[in-house]
């Protein structure tokens, strides 16, 4: 659970997650309702669908209710890129991202604007049935992309991203385990997900 209070309810390999959160500061009641599912055969369905309630302190009322799949995507990247900053070798400059779902796409998105890395490698799980698209758009934004069936994918970077109007873009969707390798030194895991 990412959040104090959290709950799940577990059917086999299917859960119902409630993340329940107050925050004076922020003047904010609120809470996210997420299903994950193990994403079965050809099932177009995302495997996380989630949806943020939000609700007036003062009086409990219902205010808003929120697609919580975009919000997702991009908070748990954050997340992991707050830790990255902290944890992360100054010598880091090869990005591993295993898998190539919605999580990774996100992670790839601010990962990428934020830190310089000159190489993406993704994992041979990745460049299996429906995933080989989503590592497609993962890197076509790279000026150079590669796509060997080898035991990884790699990608060169050789020119810095641009920030859009000094912001990180968010352009497009994208969890997964995201490790930081110095180029020279082995394993030097500077980061994953929270959960
Ligand atoms: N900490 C947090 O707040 C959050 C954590 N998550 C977690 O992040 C992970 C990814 O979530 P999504 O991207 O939304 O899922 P997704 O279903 O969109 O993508 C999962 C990816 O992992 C790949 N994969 C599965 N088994 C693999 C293996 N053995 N080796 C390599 N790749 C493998 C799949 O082929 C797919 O590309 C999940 O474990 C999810 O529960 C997701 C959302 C929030
Ligand atoms: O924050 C979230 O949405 C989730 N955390 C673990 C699975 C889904």
């Amino acid at each position: 659970p990412t959040a104090p209070g959290s709950r799940a309810t577990t059917l086999s390999a299917r859960f119902l997650g409630v993340m329940p959160a107050y925050s004076a500061a922020d003047d904010a009641l609120t809470t996210k309702l997420v299903t994950f599912y193990e994403r079965r055969g050809d099932s177009a369905a995302p495997s996380h669908q989630a949806t943020v309630l939000l609700f007036d302190p003062r009086c409990g009322s219902l205010r808003a209710v929120l697609d919580g799949s975009v919000i997702t995507a991009k908070r748990t990247a954050a997340v992991s890129a707050i830790a990255t900053k902290l944890l992360m070798p100054r010598s880091a400059e090869v990005l591993c991202i295993l898998g190539a779902g919605v999580q990774a796409r996100s992670h790839y998105e601010i990962f990428m604007e934020l830190f310089p890395f000159t190489e993406v490698r993704g994992t041979r799980r990745s460049l299996l049935g429906a995933d080989r698209a989503a590592v497609r758009g993962l890197t076509s934004r790279l000026p150079k992309e590669k796509l060997p069936h080898a035991c990884h994918t790699t990608v060169k970077r050789t020119q810095p991203q641009r920030k859009q109007n000094g912001w990180p873009s968010f352009g497009r969707e994208s969890r997964g385990p995201i490790c930081a390798f110095p180029r020279r030194s082995g394993c030097g895991i500077a980061a994953s997900s929270a959960r």
